[in-house]
């Protein structure tokens, strides 16, 4: 068998590899039939010589191998027939921008298992960034903070920061009293937990949080029921009515709003679901928020600041309540300043690739060396061509895939 690794062609350029030299050293060391070769990339985070250094054999064509990897979407003109593709393919909530991958790959006998659905027998993601993003939503956060307080600069992640890196950065920065609130509690809002927990941060509970003042930083972190009620009776709260009928409830997340200085959204949002922060929040002058750090970057979903997605080369512009259009970041004291970056594991690229190599060679890499791809229940729930065909699971995107 041999194993490629597929260039990343997307704008805005995604650094992050799904295996590491390393890696593939181990790899092969543990399975010397397989032959692993590297598509040239001059914007990976492991160079082509670090690959080579480790006797990795660099191609301009990837055309000999069985399986390829990538990380985002392949390019339409690049996939080739009767390929086993692995990468997120954002189709299976029938986005329509990519609807001609799909199409294409189908065309081409392709198989193809997407990432996001790489899960356990619970459903429970097992090759996700997630956690990385509310790290990464933390730090850019603070350095818009910094700029737009001119206090403090906290320098812009280059292709080879890491965690580490960060959490240094930010400890030597004297931060004033903030608050500031954490939704959701999930990875991503786990990440952001860690991150300000690592730079010493105190947590405090929710309660704490809206009744008390602290003389240094703190976070809450607001989960449900924290920010949501039902709308006749606010002190009920049924987490599977909230979900199937969330019309049934209202955001209650004025009273944070009221008190907090940083918000940093990373909580699931549906489009039914409650809106933490409408635009007449955002006008209101009881509302102290300055700063939002919009981890879950859902555009115009719960915080409506949210105008656009903001890129890791320009990761901040201002929202003007009153005229409810974007504008030049920290151009005015009565903005709000918005964070949106929505490929912010990217910053961490040699951290996440490493995270990610080790979880996809656990999960997926170990069982297809073995012979055993078409027993793997992770990869078989992952699969949504197989030979070009829906799998039953994914059986609904027929009409998506053929339609005009
Ligand atoms: N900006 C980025 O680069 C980036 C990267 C990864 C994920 N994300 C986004 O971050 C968000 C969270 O991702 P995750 O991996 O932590 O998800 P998750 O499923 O692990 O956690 C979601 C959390 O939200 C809560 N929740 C669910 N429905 C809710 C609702 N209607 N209202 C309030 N809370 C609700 C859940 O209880 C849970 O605590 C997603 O929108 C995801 O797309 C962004």
């Amino acid at each position: 068998m041999r194993i490629g690794i597929i260039k990343e062609t997307k704008v805005p350029e995604d650094n992050r590899v799904a295996l590491s030299p390393q890696e593939i050293v181990d790899l092969q060391q543990k399975f010397p039939d397989v032959e692993f070769v590297v598509q040239k990339s001059d914007i990976r985070v492991y160079s082509d010589e670090e690959y080579a250094l480790k006797g990795i054999r660099l191609v301009d064509h990837v055309d000999d191998c069985d399986v390829l990897f990538g990380i985002k979407e392949a390019d339409i003109e690049s996939l080739i027939p009767n390929k086993h593709y692995f990468f997120f393919g954002h189709i299976a909530k029938m986005q329509p921008y990519n609807k001609p991958l799909l199409k294409r790959m189908m065309e081409l006998n392709i198989t193809f298992s997407d990432y996001e659905y790489l899960v356990d027998e619970k459903g429970y993601r097992l090759c996700a960034f997630g956690w990385w993003a509310g790290v990464v939503g933390v730090y850019n956060t603070l350095r818009a903070y910094g700029l737009r307080m001119r206090t403090f600069e906290l320098p812009k992640p280059d292709k080879q920061f890491t965690l580490i890196r960060m959490q240094s950065e930010v400890k030597v920065v004297e931060l004033p009293a903030l608050k500031i609130i954490v939704t959701g509690n999930g990875r991503v809002s786990h990440g952001a937990q860690h991150f300000l927990d690592e730079v010493g941060i105190k947590q405090v509970s929710p309660r704490e949080f809206l009744e008390q003042e602290f003389e240094f930083p703190v976070y809450t972190v607001a989960k449900l029921p924290d920010t949501v009620c039902r709308i006749d009776d606010e002190s009920i709260f049924d987490r599977e009515e909230f979900h199937s009928h969330p019309e049934l409830y209202k955001s209650n997340f004025l009273r944070f709003a009221k008190v907090t200085d940083i918000f940093i959204p990373c909580h699931y949002w549906g489009p039914e679901d409650p809106i933490y922060l409408g635009k007449e929040n955002l006008r209101n002058p009881e509302v102290k928020i300055k700063i939002i750090g919009d981890v879950t970057c859902d555009i115009m979903g719960s915080v409506q600041s949210t105008l656009r997605p903001s890129t890791h080369k320009d990761p901040f512009y201002d929202y003007n309540p009153c005229t409810e259009m974007e504008e030049i970041a920290f151009s005015s004291e009565s903005n709000v300043t918005v964070m949106a970056v929505d490929t912010l594991p990217n910053a961490l690229a040699l951290d996440t690739s490493d995270y990610f190599g080790k979880a996809l060679v656990k999960h997926v890499i170990n069982d297809m060396l073995r012979g055993n791809t078409d027993e793997s229940d992770v990869i078989n729930r992952a699969t949504i061509l197989k030979n070009g065909k829906l799998t039953e699971r994914f059986a609904y995107l027929r009409d998506y895939a053929y339609s005009e």
